[in-house]
């Protein structure tokens, strides 16, 4: 007899699959500080670097990604470098690697104004205390959900901005609840193709862990359909780690290749929270 078993893997939990995700979208208000409420969204230790200009306008955007090897971490940053003020933005900067990045925003003329985070890490210490420590000014940003403290919180829908440039938040929980995911933004006078930084919600041909923090596959797989994979197909997508020396990828290839997202979501989660064996007593 064909015996199908199945063992519950630690890191699916099987209520999880019942829960929904939809963010609801936001209007309106102004923050004093250039963080606004958006209208409703309808391997190394050395650094990569792309400087992309936009179709029109004066905004021209000068991009980092920089490597910490122990964590496996990706740092971004983000400048506008046509601006007079230079402003420029680091996400998921991490404690080891600051001075590093810092001397690289040194070194290029620029003036932090924000450091990010796209969820709480649990496998490494932000950068973003030491950085308010040795800059001062530069305001600290987590999404609201995450429940942890920052100079200014953000939640779906709101705008992040940096010179004429600016990054959209769209929440993606599931690695944890609080995971959002900045996005560049829509217009003429923003670079193209648009960037993703997907933080552990979306990796290059997997996704985070869902066993900690809140998390839960369900709303994991929701999140990344709903508010990543409807994103244009050239899309880069930029994540917070990568354990298989990766460094960018797309949307339309993660929508094709992902092992753990691409396909239905029940097979996802049958795959993901059991293993199928085989009994032939
Ligand atoms: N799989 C990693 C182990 C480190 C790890 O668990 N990373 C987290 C993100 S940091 S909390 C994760 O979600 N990884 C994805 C996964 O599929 O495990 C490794 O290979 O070193």
């Amino acid at each position: 007899m064909i015996q199908l078993r199945f063992l519950k893997s630690p890191l699916l939990s099987s209520s999880n699959i019942l829960s929904n995700f939809s963010p609801k979208p936001r209007t309106g208000t102004l923050l004093p500080h250039p963080v606004t409420k958006f209208k409703p969204l309808s391997q190394m230790d050395s650094y990569s670097t792309t400087t992309t200009s936009s179709s029109s306008s004066s905004s021209k955007l000068l991009f980092r990604q920089t490597f910490e090897k122990e964590s496996s971490t990706y740092t971004y940053l983000l400048a506008d470098v046509n601006h007079p003020d230079k402003p420029a933005l680091l996400i998921d900067p991490v404690d080891k690697t600051v001075d590093r990045d810092l001397n690289v925003i040194k070194e290029l003329g620029l003036k932090l104004v924000y450091a990010m985070n796209t969820h709480v890490h649990a496998d490494h210490v932000t950068g973003t205390g030491l950085i308010k420590s040795k800059v001062p000014g530069v305001k600290s940003i987590i999404s609201k959900a995450s429940g942890s403290k920052a100079d200014l919180h953000v939640e779906h829908g709101d705008k992040v901005s940096f010179g004429d440039l600016f990054l959209e938040v769209r929440a993606t929980p599931g690695h944890t609840l609080g995971c959002v995911t900045y996005v560049s933004g829509e217009g003429p006078d923003q670079p193209q193709p648009r960037m993703a930084f997907t933080g552990d919600a979306l990796l290059i041909r997997g996704c985070g862990r869902t066993d900690f923090q809140g998390g839960s596959s369900s709303q994991l797989y929701k999140s990344v359909h709903s508010q990543i994979f409807t994103l244009p197909k050239d899309t880069l997508i930029y994540p917070a780690h990568d354990y298989k020396g990766f460094t960018v990828s797309t949307v339309g290839e993660e929508i094709q290749y992902n092992p753990r997202l691409t396909k239905d979501e029940v097979l996802v989660w049958l795959m993901l929270n059991s293993f199928i064996s085989m009994d032939y007593s």
